[in-house]
């Protein structure tokens, strides 16, 4: 800020408590805002999109120190205007220890990513949306480099037929939509787009979704999910297969739900791994 700003001026002259000293010798784990929602540019594999996100920032206070700089958080926020990637996660929360004067920190958002994607028979286009959350921890080690562990999240709404029911039945098959909910711990140079994630959901269901099917479509939907049918075990599995196979990834948690259709309850299943 220009120093010869009336604003600054008066606000130097104010007392600061913030900085003051604390004498419960209690560190704080994390201190910081949420909730705050914030436009952003998504850079995707089929074009950048506009979307909003809802923040989390956060940082560790040292037990002297009574307040942490609380707006600096918003003004970090507000100077960001490079499209979200996994690089431009990492980058703001490296960033923010030096800004906020910590040692530790953690920004994540969550937003609604959008895919174009193409029918598998007409190829009409129409768009598909995915809640995704970046997670970016950041800590600064004893040579004083940041180390930072990168996370991503995306919640995949799949189709699962039951292979049970196709297998009693004289015809049919209860089926039904699935949410597949993926969190990765990734290595913060690793160039993972949310793309790839969703790929490793949606490769293993009995079908994916579309935003928009014509007749055909619709027939080839039906078809191919009733030939490939799946318990919520077999879903939950199978992502899990593709998720440990991928170098990219050093761990995972990998949920699927099956909104049932025969019941007014769900079918869930999880698995964690650590690599
Ligand atoms: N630390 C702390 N700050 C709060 C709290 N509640 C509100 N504030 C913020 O304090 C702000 C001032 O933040 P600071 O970053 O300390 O502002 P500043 O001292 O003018 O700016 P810097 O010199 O950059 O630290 C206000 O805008 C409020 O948002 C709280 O519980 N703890």
């Amino acid at each position: 800020m220009n120093d010869m700003n009336p604003a600054f001026l008066k606000a130097s002259a104010m007392p600061d408590v913030q900085s003051t000293l604390d004498e419960r010798a209690l560190p704080i784990e994390q201190v910081g805002i949420r909730g705050v929602r914030h436009p952003l540019t998504i850079r995707s594999a089929t074009g950048n999109f506009p979307s909003v996100g809802t923040f989390e920032m956060d940082v560790a206070l040292p037990a002297h120190v009574k307040g942490t700089h609380m707006s600096r958080f918003m003004a970090l926020l507000q100077k960001q205007e490079h499209a979200v990637d996994s690089t431009t996660v990492v980058a703001l929360v490296q960033e923010m220890l030096p800004l906020l004067d910590a040692k530790e920190g953690h920004v994540q958002f969550t937003y609604t990513h959008f895919v174009k994607k193409a029918a598998p028979v007409s190829g009409v286009e129409s768009l598909m949306d995915y809640e995704v959350t970046w997670m970016a921890t950041a800590k600064q080690n004893t040579a004083g480099n940041t180390d930072v562990e990168l996370g991503l999240r995306a919640q995949v709404p799949v189709m699962s037929l039951c292979p049970c029911s196709k297998e009693i039945s004289e015809f049919g098959a209860h089926n039904q939509r699935s949410h597949v909910t993926m969190t990765v711990a990734l290595d913060s140079k690793t160039q993972m787009t949310v793309e790839d994630l969703v790929a490793a959901a949606e490769s293993e269901a009995s079908s994916e979704l579309w935003g928009l099917l014509k007749r055909p479509d619709e027939k080839w939907v039906t078809e191919h999910s009733y030939s490939n049918p799946k318990f919520v075990e077999d879903l939950v599995r199978d992502v899990a297969g593709n998720l440990k196979a991928d170098q990219r990834i050093r761990s995972f948690v990998v949920e699927a739900e099956n909104f049932e259709s025969i019941h007014n309850h769900s079918a869930f299943a999880r698995i964690s791994h650590k690599k």
